[in-house]
């Protein structure tokens, strides 16, 4: 019986603030990379909060938890041949440092890239009027503005969007897989 050999998979995760782009660049290159016939996934940080995550706040403990079961999922899928997109913020740089040598215990590849939109275009854009809220007071512990964000310091990619388009933005990544032979 001859086998064909597996797809080389790896995890992209897109940490930033919230608005900061990560979902629309997460699906634009998700797009992409499936037309090109590579098998995706995108973790949805909000979808895997309903679900895998249910329950889960946003105090330092409960984002570590998030992160750690998304960052299984994901080294998961990826050592399996799969193409993994993950936009979720991911504030605390330890908690991205355990997803990493999680995937290095596995030889599965992992790349951080920070979609690095200041948070005042950010705050301008509040796709969900989060921005809003924390301002009138309805909202604490906001990532970016009264609750912290680690910024990666050597990511695999930063991204200006306030400077790109989503389209451009998202070809930046495809280009960073590209050069390092997973696409
Ligand atoms: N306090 C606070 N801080 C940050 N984000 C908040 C908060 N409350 C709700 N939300 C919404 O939840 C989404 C973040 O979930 P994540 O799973 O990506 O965050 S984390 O990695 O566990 O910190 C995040 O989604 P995105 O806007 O897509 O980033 C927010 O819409
Ligand atoms: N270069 C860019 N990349 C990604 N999003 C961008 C860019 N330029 C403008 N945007 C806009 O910013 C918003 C980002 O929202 P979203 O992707 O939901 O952010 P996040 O998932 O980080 O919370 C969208 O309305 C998107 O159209």
């Amino acid at each position: 019986m001859t086998t064909t050999p597996r797809a080389q998979g790896a995890t992209v995760w897109l940490t930033g603030l919230p608005s900061a782009g990560k979902t629309t660049i997460a699906r634009i290159l998700a797009g992409r990379l499936r037309s090109e016939g590579h098998r995706v996934e995108v973790l949805d940080g909000d979808e895997v909060r309903r679900f895998l995550s249910a329950g889960l706040g946003f105090s330092r403990a409960d984002r570590n938890t998030n992160v750690q079961r998304i960052g299984l999922v994901a080294e998961v899928l990826a050592r399996n041949g799969v193409l993994t997109v993950v936009p979720v913020i991911a504030p605390y740089a330890d908690s991205r440092e355990a997803v990493r040598k999680r995937h290095d215990v596995s030889g599965t590849p992992y790349f951080e890239v920070h979609v690095a939109t200041p948070v005042e275009v950010c705050s301008r854009r509040d796709v969900k009027g989060l921005y809003a809220r924390q301002a009138a007071g309805q909202l604490k512990g906001l990532t970016g503005v009264d609750d912290p964000y680690e910024a990666p310091v050597d990511p695999a990619l930063a991204l200006q969007t306030q400077h790109q388009t989503p389209q451009e933005s998202a070809d930046l990544v495809h280009a960073m897989l590209a050069a390092r032979g997973l696409v």
